[in-house]
């Protein structure tokens, strides 16, 4: 199959499930405006992803575009544009075995980002101990460093730096914040990848709730 041939009711199924956890995330507040994006691969060296600038809690099946998987590019000509952010995704698809991804700007997750992310470096979020860090099938649940990119005004630069950093980074966890922006996480379907955001959203929140560290609770964690 050439990635131009798409079964229409494999594109209706996936479209419709792309809108469904679109809306579910809308509704939560994580995908304000009309921010976020989410992409299933399909069959074919193809990815389906939503179209850009639309209001994310109010998509059918029809309102996605089939580009492909590794570049990004769309398919087919038609009246949707995909989102903008597109060559993130297609940077996962390449460098991962994913099989969905999420991008949302959910609150504690971007607030984290901003705290923690550069203006032109890439940065990292070290996270250890949390429980809810075996809810992202790291090799090792104890820790994990999660990237934070620049928000490049161009967004083909954030993804070269996304590809580059997977690239070279096997046991990278299945997520990156970009600073100023929001998160993004991925898994081999889209409940798996929206399980992952719930527990780095999570995780994110306990952080906020929790720090700064008092000077007790430094001599015990250090003991
Ligand atoms: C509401 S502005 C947010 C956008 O700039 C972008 O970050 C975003 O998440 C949605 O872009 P889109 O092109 O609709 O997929
Ligand atoms: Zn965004």
């Amino acid at each position: 199959m050439t990635h131009t041939a798409i079964d229409d009711g494999e594109r209706v199924r996936a479209g419709s499930e792309l809108a469904a956890f679109s809306r579910a995330l809308y509704e939560r507040g994580w995908m304000p405006g009309t921010a976020g994006n989410l992409s299933v691969r399909l069959p074919g060296g193809t990815a389906l992803i939503t179209a850009s600038g639309r209001d994310k809690g109010d998509m059918t099946a029809e309102d996605m575009v089939v580009v492909r998987a590794d570049t990004g590019e769309e398919a087919a000509p038609g009246p949707l544009r995909a989102s903008a952010e597109t060559t993130i995704h297609s940077a996962i698809y390449r460098t991962t075995d994913a099989g969905a991804v999420i991008h949302v700007h959910s609150p504690y997750a971007t607030a984290v980002a901003c705290r923690t992310g550069h203006r032109t470096h890439l940065n990292s979020l070290r996270i250890e101990r949390f429980e809810l860090l075996k809810g992202l099938g790291l090799d090792d649940p104890t820790r994990t460093e999660v990237p934070v990119f620049p928000n490049w005004p161009d967004v083909p630069r954030i993804a070269a730096d996304v590809a580059g950093h997977l690239a070279a980074t096997p046991h990278a966890p299945p997520a990156l914040l970009i600073t100023d922006h929001g998160i993004t996480t991925w898994g081999r379907d889209l409940a798996q990848a929206r399980n992952r955001l719930e527990c780095l959203e999570s995780i994110c929140q306990l952080l906020l709730m929790a720090g700064p560290e008092l000077p007790a609770e430094k001599e015990r964690l250090n003991s």
